[in-house]
């Protein structure tokens, strides 16, 4: 006969954690159905190696979807409250049903969770605000330099923006683990493509060929990366406090449209200039076997990087195109 494992709960505003108390748990099975989530699976719990399972009927509705974990000592489980919100208690019934415990480790108090959430707010908030600020000097500043240099700046941008734009782009990596972590609410791919793409340009061309630093291509790849970011940084911002602005929220879902592929273009002819360099210098070429030959030339890898630029840009492009409809065409017929 099945057994019942001991199971530990907790909440946060938008989720339900469980912990089910089963080592080495094996055949798995979590389901909910009208609101019930019916567990089973086989390990080892409080009555030694056997069948054990539970149902429990929630107070609220919860997402159909769960998530769960096995590890070596327990089985997690993460639902989605379908109402953003606080519980009282956890099951429908009157009385808690004895298998079920408060899980101390996870466990907070709807202040608490208040407190955390608010706190997650204010490192995003600074996160974004740091960014536009970054970005914004380095577009006023180029555009200044250019009206005061003229064409002599267009060899001169990487010297006087690249430190800050280091920065930024430092900072911009935290932007993938925000989306894989759930931090915010955007797939990861795409932020991945875009970060790990405008940091091999940067650090890899850019930041190891001091040739390439004196190029104008420079220039017209920094210019166009901050463009956009100068528009899509406040509109995060804007977010934060609940505020659309409708002017702001149509250049974010529009500029990209001639901006990605100039950025690309710009970006491979970045590359195309830097393959005779990594040529010649043997920069970062990869040694082989003797009886083989000497080295491969890093240019190699710039090459496979210009169809992958192509495969990225059809990502992204994709992605962005899927966030305009939405965002502009979806409000549009709802209005
Ligand atoms: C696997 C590795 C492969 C590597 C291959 C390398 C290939 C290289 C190809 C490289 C091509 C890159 C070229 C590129 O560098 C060129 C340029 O950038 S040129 C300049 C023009 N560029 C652009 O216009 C792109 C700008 N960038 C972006 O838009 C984003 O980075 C992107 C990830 C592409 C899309 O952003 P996201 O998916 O986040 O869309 P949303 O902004 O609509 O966000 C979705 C929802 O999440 C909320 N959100 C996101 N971030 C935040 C945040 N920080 N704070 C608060 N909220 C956030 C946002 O509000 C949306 O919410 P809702 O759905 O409620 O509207």
């Amino acid at each position: 006969m099945a057994l019942t494992p001991h199971v530990y709960w907790a909440q946060r505003h938008d989720d339900i954690y469980l912990r089910v108390e089963l080592t080495d748990a094996q055949n798995i099975s979590v389901k909910v159905h009208e609101n019930v989530l019916r567990f089973r699976a086989q390990g080892r719990g409080a009555k030694g190696q056997n069948e054990y399972e539970f149902s429990l009927e929630f107070l609220l509705p919860v997402k159909p979807e769960i998530s769960y974990k096995s590890t070596q000592r327990q089985v997690n489980i993460t639902l989605q409250k379908e109402q953003r919100g606080w519980w009282e208690k956890l099951t429908v019934h009157e009385r808690k049903p004895v298998f079920l415990a408060p899980d101390f480790d996870r466990w907070l108090d709807e202040s608490d969770a208040e407190m955390e959430i608010q706190e997650r707010v204010r490192l995003k908030w600074l996160h974004v605000l740091t960014s536009f600020l970054g970005f914004s000097w380095i577009f006023i500043n180029m555009t200044v330099r250019l009206f005061i240099f003229g064409q002599d700046f267009l060899y001169d941008t990487f010297h006087s923006i690249s430190k800050v734009m280091f920065f930024c782009q430092i900072l911009a990596s935290v932007e993938v683990l925000n989306a894989a972590f759930g931090v915010v609410r955007t797939r990861v791919l795409p932020s991945l493509i875009q970060v790990v793409g405008r940091n091999f340009i940067l650090f890899i061309i850019f930041g190891s060929l001091e040739e390439m630093q004196n190029k104008p291509v420079v220039f017209f790849v920094f210019y166009l990366w901050s463009s956009i970011e100068i528009i899509r940084y406040p509109f995060y911002l804007l977010s934060y406090c609940d505020i659309e602005w409708k002017t702001l929220t149509w250049l974010r879902y529009t500029v990209w449209i001639p901006l990605y592929p100039l950025g690309v273009l710009a970006e491979a002819v970045a590359v195309i200039q830097a393959i005779p360099m990594f040529d010649e210098t043997k920069l970062f070429s990869i040694p082989l076997p003797k009886p083989i030959g000497t080295s491969v030339s890093f240019s190699y890898i710039l090459y496979i990087y210009l169809v992958l630029m192509v495969l990225g840009l059809y990502i992204n492009f994709c992605h962005l195109y899927k966030l305009r409809m939405r965002r502009i065409h979806t409000k549009k017929k709802a209005t």
